[in-house]
């Protein structure tokens, strides 16, 4: 059953600029959408376009389709409603999602006091529960400090565990692991995998890296320059592409693959 369809969402300049054009994709429930491409193709417009954030100085047309609501028509009210309850979005920078003058705890507990309507006491249980479920040693600690005083891998998992107290029914990560070390990076992929096992949210997950976006996604767009040049099911389309710039994708991560295993020593495969 679709949760989100994105029918020719559309996003000019006011000059009439095409920055994205006919993006078009269904995300089911409880599954994994990926978004693949070059940087500046769109990818990240199109997130905040599905979010209602984009700037004002963007003109946006097409429909966006949640929960049988229009969200392109919705009026900023209920658009508000609907984010950070219904869908949730992870950032990249894990850094800018937290006020650097508040501990974690207290931006924890407001947010979870407004979207669940807890009191204070239990939105710090919750708080408490969800690091603790996320491997987050000492929590008790961790809600005394500030964002500055935590690494980028540890907020991301914060944010995480923000998103699974809320219980969302979408999340929208836009490279949520880039600025991410490679263990932290499959400790962020990881808890998203939990996540949707556990509360069956479905993910629309953003991404240049081909190889992040096979391990987590079922279905997956690529975009380059602003349009949407595939659709459809990851297996079949990195292994047969059919168009020229998902095979050069593919092509480039493999020549980079054996490189990798050329360098170490490995056979390459
Ligand atoms: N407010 C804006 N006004 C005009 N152009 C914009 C605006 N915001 C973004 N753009 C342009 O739109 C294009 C797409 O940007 P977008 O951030 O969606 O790319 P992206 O695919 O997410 O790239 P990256 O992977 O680097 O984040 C870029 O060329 C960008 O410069």
């Amino acid at each position: 059953m679709a949760l989100l369809t994105v029918q020719d969402l559309t996003i000019r300049t006011q000059e009439q600029k095409l920055l994205v054009e006919k993006l078009s994709f269904i995300v089911a429930a409880n599954s994994c959408l990926g978004i693949v491409g070059e940087s500046g193709s769109g990818k990240s417009l199109s997130a905040k376009a599905i979010m209602g954030l984009l700037h004002p100085n963007l003109c946006v047309s097409g429909a966006v389709n949640f929960q049988g609501k229009e969200l392109l028509q919705l009026p900023e009210e209920e658009m508000r409603k609907l984010r950070g309850r219904r869908i949730c979005l992870i950032l990249q920078d894990a850094m800018s999602a937290f006020v650097p003058l508040y501990t974690i705890g207290q931006q924890m507990t407001e947010t979870l006091c407004e979207k669940l309507a807890v009191s204070k006491k239990e939105a710090i249980q919750i708080s408490l529960q969800e690091l603790d479920k996320m491997n987050i040693r000492e929590p008790t600690q961790v809600v005394k400090k500030y964002p500055h005083q935590l690494s980028g891998g540890m907020l991301q998992r914060i944010m995480i565990a923000l998103t699974i107290a809320v219980k969302p029914d979408l999340i929208i990560a836009d490279e949520p692991t880039t600025a991410l070390d490679p263990l932290n990076q499959s400790e962020v992929i990881k808890e998203l995998q939990r996540l949707r096992k556990e509360l069956k949210v479905a993910i629309l997950f953003i991404s240049h890296d081909l190889d992040i976006i096979r391990r987590i996604a079922e279905k997956v767009v690529v975009m380059r320059q602003g349009k949407q040049v595939e659709f459809g099911n990851v297996d079949a389309i990195f292994s047969t592409p059919k168009h020229e710039y998902t095979k050069y994708l593919v092509e480039t991560r493999e020549k980079i693959t054996q490189s990798f295993r050329k360098a170490l020593g490995r056979d390459p495969v």
